[in-house]
């Protein structure tokens, strides 16, 4: 008797017809093997490796200065590390902006040097040339409309976006032309719970919301936040389903205790 092991790989194909058949989509951020092995084996469909990176893995204050080459690293990792879902990478500021050849050669690194199986930028309108090259090239889009924090010194803060009619409209129509483009599926940040509800209901592509309300297709955080390892970062978005950060300081603690007490090694743990 032989027993097919082989893991089924989630494609964006996959993803398109979730939304069909009415079933959520989950996403979690990943930027090394370790961690990306057990949000793979958990069960996650789709693995974002973020360019909240820059903050989560760097200690920067945005996710600015975080480079290719930094990300193209991340997604290595995050592939040895996943067997089962999707890998998506950000692509990082300055790498797309300002020239469709340079989104399209930013996307082809990424797709070459790392394994992983799409790509995501922020914006609508402005990048649609960008998205155009990186989708007739063949690699799978994911958009983000919303709060999108490459623009932040733009904004000038990280408040809930759309919220008056003007920019609630430039957000659907956005999502219609990202639709139009081919991307795959669409993150949407911090937005008015209705309107993400709205354009979910407008477009035949996936939602994926983070602080979008319940009626997107598919739900997104930041790993570290929703497992607790980072407690000073608390907008009402994210849910802790643990509180590593507690337990880890906890345990570490104990080892200091340990170490200065002589109580570690004890006989068992030495040769
Ligand atoms: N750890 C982490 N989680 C994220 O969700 C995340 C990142 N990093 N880095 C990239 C972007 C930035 N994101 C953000 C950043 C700030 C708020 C926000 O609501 N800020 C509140 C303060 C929240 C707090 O720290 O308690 C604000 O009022 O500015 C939301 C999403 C989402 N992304
Ligand atoms: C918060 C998600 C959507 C993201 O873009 C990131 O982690 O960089
Ligand atoms: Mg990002």
């Amino acid at each position: 008797m032989s027993v097919n092991k082989e893991i089924k790989r989630i494609t964006t194909e996959t993803i398109r017809n979730m939304k069909f058949q009415g079933e959520k989509i989950s996403m979690l951020t990943a930027y090394d093997f370790t961690i990306a092995s057990l949000v793979d084996a958990a069960g996650t469909e789709i693995i974002l490796v973020g360019d909240s990176a820059a903050n989560v893995m760097a200690g920067h204050e945005t996710t600015l200065p975080i480079t290719l080459d930094q990300m193209i690293y991340h997604a290595q990792c995050v592939v040895r590390g996943a067997k089962r879902a999707l890998v998506v990478v950000d692509l990082p500021f300055g790498t797309y902006q300002s020239d469709p050849q340079k989104a399209l050669e930013s996307s082809v690194r990424i797709m070459k040097e790392s394994g992983a199986h799409a790509i995501k930028l922020e914006g609508g309108k402005e990048i649609e040339e960008s998205i155009r090259r990186i989708v007739n090239a063949g690699i799978p889009v994911m958009g983000h409309l919303g709060l999108t924090p490459q623009s932040i010194y733009q904004f000038g803060s990280y408040k809930v976006r759309a919220k008056e009619d003007e920019e609630a409209e430039k957000l659907i129509n956005d999502a219609k032309l990202l639709e139009e483009l081919g991307c795959f599926s669409l993150v949407m940040e911090k937005i008015p719970a209705d309107l993400a509800s709205k354009v979910t209901a407008a477009i035949n592509i996936p939602t994926i919301g983070i602080g979008a309300g319940s009626n997107c297709d598919g739900q997104v955080l930041v790993v570290h936040d929703m497992l607790g390892l980072n407690n000073e970062f608390k907008p009402k978005f994210v849910r802790k389903y643990l509180n590593l950060e507690d337990q880890i300081h906890q345990a570490i603690g104990q080892y200091v205790t340990d170490v200065k007490s002589g109580n570690f090694p004890n006989a068992n743990e030495q040769y």
